[in-house]
């Protein structure tokens, strides 16, 4: 973001905070459910680094919805509709003076009211390919449909085109205006197991549309059914108590970047509709994104550590969740997440695993992994698009053998080599090797700029719109910006250090080769990486790529066993041929898997019933915290 344009979008921000300042003395004293809710030209979002328009931090405008503020929603009389029925909380239609603002729209008895259309929040919602800020599909797109479909534990019939039903019409307006003609794999399949209602574990290639895997299944039921009443507040009346938001969705992302994605693809889809989407992350400030949340918050986007911070506080609660999503699940459930999501699904007021959805999706997803998800799963369905961990084959992989002291050099090398119009971005081990690269390329003239844990939130922003915008075409990271971010034009991936495990070479090298696009990595390899040997041997030729003789010698010498962190290498599987993946196929349950209804989740392997699932867990690594 240039120094003009961030100045224009620190402006508009502060106007946003002074009018909210504005807001807050008026406010009413609870949060506002869909039906209520002034309908501001531009759905108030929450600070986002992705967004280099100002227009997106528009102030919202306090409309005279005429819905009186006075009513306590929390206690509501009775209610209709909405995800079945059984609610307490506040009834539909409350009140008059419906006021139908631009690109916001409403729930009111019983109907979805579309809010009208914003030319200017549409160009800035969907832009328009030229822009060059969203990724257009490829040459490659249609290929996806060559890549062979697994699912087990149900039956599915695949949607083969957008059409409604099954999907919302209204949703599909959206997705055609995003410039979706027709939907991936994952997306084919995703729609009718979600909406029938089962449990969903996914694991699909890099770039091949996960995200929407699971925002149009929702986002159709959601627009078709309304909202989730707000259930009652048993603590209501015992004296002041913040405005608590409730949510009907929540996505869970391990990085504030990704949220922040997640949450514009979010609006997209929205676009009119009555749901509201927010995100919440950390290194931001958390008094605006109270006041956002409390402006609206049906579809929550959120890393855990600030949804935790925030449900502490008593601002969020999981109440009303019919939807849990864990994007970048195996990351999501690995040792540095696990605590915080098991704080966030067991540990608050969370919808019981009965009684809601939960959908996880990934591009890998381990065996362990796998096995601990299920204490948040029930008689889910497992899709696999794809070998699951394997890569997309429009990415062209290289392997080079570059010793450590010579990496700087064989780097200028490559980047010289490299056409101008393209992005490049370098991954390397640690923070501080991030900015001494990157200091390096700028001393040798290359326009980089870097993104890690050690740098502010404001210039983690700045690195990713820099380079999302073309204007630094070389970015240095840290697995920080491996798994997710979706940034159209960058054709090359470089692992100038490479990572100990083979699941994250697959996200790092998936930030090129997008949806059908074509792309290039290269890996310096040297013997201090021997312990990947056999498992990026196994990934290269499955996708056909040129393995290095350098390569197989160092996985002959190397005492690894294969198969990683318990991954269903070919090797593994004892062959070659694309199989199981559903760990439940590789284990000796009793479980019938075909049928899918009389699978039972918590028939092996761990001291678990129905009735206490997750708190029993016995893997070793159990904890109670609460
Ligand atoms: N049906 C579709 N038609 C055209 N483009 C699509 C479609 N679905 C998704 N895309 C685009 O493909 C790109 C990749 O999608 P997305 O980021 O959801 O991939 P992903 O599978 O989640 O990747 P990762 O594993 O890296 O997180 C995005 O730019 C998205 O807009």
């Amino acid at each position: 973001m240039s120094d003009n344009v961030q100045q224009q979008v620190d402006s508009v921000g502060s106007v946003t905070e002074n009018l909210q300042r504005v807001n807050l003395n008026n406010r009413p004293r609870k949060y506002i459910p869909p039906f209520a809710r002034s309908t501001p030209d531009a759905a108030p979002s929450s600070p986002n680094p992705l967004s280099s328009d100002p227009v997106s931090r528009s102030p919202s405008e306090t409309s005279s919805s005429g819905f009186g503020g006075r009513r306590d929603f929390h206690r509501g009389g009775e209610g209709r509709g909405g995800y079945g029925g059984g609610f307490r909380g506040g009834r539909e239609g409350y009140g008059g003076g419906y006021r139908n603002n631009r690109g916001v729209g409403q729930w009111r008895d019983g109907q979805h009211i579309l809010g009208s259309r914003n030319t200017i929040l549409e160009r800035q919602l969907f832009g328009a390919v030229a822009d060059g800020v969203k990724t257009s599909t490829g040459i490659n797109f249609e290929k996806y449909d060559d890549i062979p479909v697994e699912v087990s534990g149900g039956e599915v019939e695949p949607v083969h085109e957008f059409l409604s039903p099954p999907l919302n019409s209204h949703l599909l307006q959206n997705i055609f205006l995003s410039g979706y003609t027709q939907p991936t794999p994952v997306q084919k399949n995703s729609i009718p197991i979600v909406t029938s209602g089962r449990d969903l574990m996914a694991c699909a290639q890099t770039g091949s549309g996960k995200t929407a895997g699971f925002l149009f299944p929702i986002l159709s039921l959601a627009f078709d059914k309304g909202p989730a009443p707000i259930p009652m507040d048993k603590n209501a009346g015992m004296g002041y108590r913040p405005r608590k938001a409730y949510p009907t969705t929540l996505i869970l992302a391990p990085t504030r970047e990704l949220v922040c994605q997640i949450h514009e693809e979010s609006r997209k889809f929205c676009y009119r509709s009555w749901v509201r989407p927010c995100a919440v992350y950390g290194g931001a400030d958390i008094r605006a994104q109270i006041r956002t949340i409390d402006q609206g918050c049906d579809l929550l986007s959120a890393t855990p550590g600030r949804l935790v911070d925030l449900i502490d506080r008593g601002r969020i609660s999981l109440s009303n969740i019919k939807f849990l999503v864990l994007d970048e699940a195996d990351r999501m459930l690995d040792m540095g997440f696990e605590p915080q999501i098991r704080q966030i699904v067991e540990g608050a007021d969370m919808t019981d695993v009965a009684n809601r959805q939960t959908l996880m999706f990934s591009a890998t997803f381990p065996r362990d992994i796998q096995v601990l998800a299920r204490d948040f799963l029930k008689d889910y369905i497992f899709l696999s698009v794809g070998r699951v961990g394997s890569t997309s084959e429009n990415i062209t992989q290289k392997v080079v053998h570059v010793e450590d002291s010579e990496k700087r050099s064989y780097l200028l090398d490559i980047l010289h080599t490299l056409p101008i119009e393209g992005l490049t971005l370098i991954f390397v081990e640690t923070k501080r090797m991030a900015d001494t690269l990157t200091d390096y390329l700028l001393t040798s003239n290359f326009p980089a700029t870097s993104i890690h844990g050690d740098r502010t939130q404001r210039e983690r922003e700045r690195a990713l719109d820099l380079f999302r915008s073309g204007r630094t075409s070389i970015m240095v990271a840290t697995a920080v910006a491996s798994r997710g971010l979706d940034i159209p034009n960058v054709t090359h991936v470089i692992n100038y250090d490479l990572p100990t495990d083979i699941d994250d070479y697959v996200h790092r090298i998936g930030r090129t080769g997008r949806a059908g696009n074509t792309g290039h990595a290269v890996a310096f390899f040297n013997r201090n990486n021997k312990g990947l040997a056999k498992d990026l041997i196994d990934l290269l030729n499955e996708s056909h790529q040129e393995c290095p003789s350098f390569l197989l010698a160092m996985a002959r010498e190397s005492s690894f066993g294969g198969g990683g962190r318990g991954r269903f290498t070919p090797r593994g599987r004892g062959g070659g041929n694309y199989g199981s993946r559903d760990f439940r196929r590789t284990t000796n349950t009793t479980s019938n898997y075909s049928s899918g209804s009389s699978y039972s989740p918590y028939s092996s392997g761990y001291d678990r019933t129905p009735s206490n699932h997750g708190n029993t867990y016995n893997s070793g690594s159990s904890q109670s915290w609460w």
